[in-house]
C-alpha cells in the first residue's frame, strides 16, 4: 500500500542530496538553499498538519504529514544528522 517506508525515503533523499539535479531535484534544491530555508518548510507544514487536523479529513491530514515528514528529513540531511542520531531519542 504505502509508496515507500520512512527509512527508505530517508535512503532515496541522501542519494538526491548528494547527487542530484537542483533543477530536477526539490530535495537537492532544498539542501544547497540550507538550514535557515529548510526551517521556513519545516515550520509551514508543520501548520499545514495543525490546519488540516482540525478543519480537513484525515486524508488530507495524512497528506500534509506526509509533508512534514518529507522536510524533517531534508533538514535532517542538511544538518548531517542520520536515523539513528534521531532514533537514540526516541
Ligand atoms: N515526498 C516528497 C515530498 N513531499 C513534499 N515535497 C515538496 O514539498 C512541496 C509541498 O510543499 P508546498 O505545499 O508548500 O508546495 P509549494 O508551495 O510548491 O512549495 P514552495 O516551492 O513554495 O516552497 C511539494 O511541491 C514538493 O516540492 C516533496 N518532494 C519530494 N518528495 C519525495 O522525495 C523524493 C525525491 O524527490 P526529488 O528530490 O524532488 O527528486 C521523491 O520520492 C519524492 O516523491
Amino acid at each position: 500500500m504505502a509508496n515507500k517506508t520512512f527509512e527508505e525515503l530517508f535512503d532515496e533523499l541522501q542519494q538526491k542530496a548528494a547527487t542530484g539535479d537542483p533543477i530536477t531535484s526539490r530535495t537537492a534544491e532544498l539542501v544547497g538553499k540550507g538550514v535557515h530555508a529548510i526551517g521556513k518548510k519545516v515550520v509551514e507544514e508543520a501548520a499545514e498538519v495543525w490546519m488540516a487536523a482540525e478543519y480537513e479529513g484525515e486524508d488530507r491530514t495524512a497528506e500534509e504529514i506526509s509533508q512534514l515528514l518529507y522536510h524533517v528529513q531534508v533538514m535532517m540531511i542538511a544538518r548531517g544528522v542520520s536515523l539513528d542520531d534521531v532514533y537514540a531519542h526516541l
